[in-house]
């Protein structure tokens, strides 16, 4: 898909495709259309980020609990939206044992209680081995700095699915 597509989109069509770039916050995407045209890739990230990055810290974390738990509920009961059912199962956390599971699960339960948001992790950079490590060790953030390491995980996710959309054109020979 080229810009020129992109910023002949109407509203519709435009939420219709970038609106979980920012799982489940499709406001993000209903907010970024009037900022239309966009240049490039970068260009339509950017107002993305900023949109996030301009939120009042409430606004941030409810970004955050928008996020689906990794191997959570919503992976169990297969209610995971497309990109985040390929994102999770890409990086086999559809296919834990029981105890790396319930482990998670825990990890998740005080993650949420010390900082009242879901613990974010771009596992598609990531591997299911180093998911349990990462929060453990996050877990122990202070609340300011783990939100803005949190937003920068949000960011990551939301910069594969741009790709993942936007992706380079194949080259065009000649
Ligand atoms: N809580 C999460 O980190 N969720 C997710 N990370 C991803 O990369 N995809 C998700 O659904």
């Amino acid at each position: 898909m080229d810009m020129q597509k992109v910023n002949s989109m109407d509203f519709g069509e435009f939420v219709d495709v970038f609106g979980n770039v920012i799982e489940r916050c499709p406001l993000i995407a209903a907010a970024v259309w009037s900022q239309r045209p966009f240049s490039d890739l970068e260009d339509l990230e950017r107002h993305f980020f900023e949109f996030i990055d301009t939120l009042p810290r409430s606004g941030q974390e409810g970004i955050l609990r928008c996020h689906p738990d990794l191997a959570g509920r919503d992976l169990q009961r297969g209610t995971l939206t497309a990109e985040s059912q390929r994102e999770q199962s890409g990086a086999g956390l559809t296919t834990l044992s029981g105890d790396e599971r319930r482990r998670l699960s825990e990890l998740n339960a005080r993650y949420r209680a010390r900082f009242g948001f879901s613990f974010v992790l771009a596992v598609r950079l990531s591997d299911r081995a180093a998911v349990p490590g990462e929060l453990a060790r996050r877990l122990h953030q202070q609340p300011e700095h783990e939100l803005r390491t949190a937003l920068g995980e949000v960011k990551k996710i939301g910069h594969l699915r741009l790709l993942d959309l936007l992706g380079s054109e194949p080259a065009r020979l000649g």
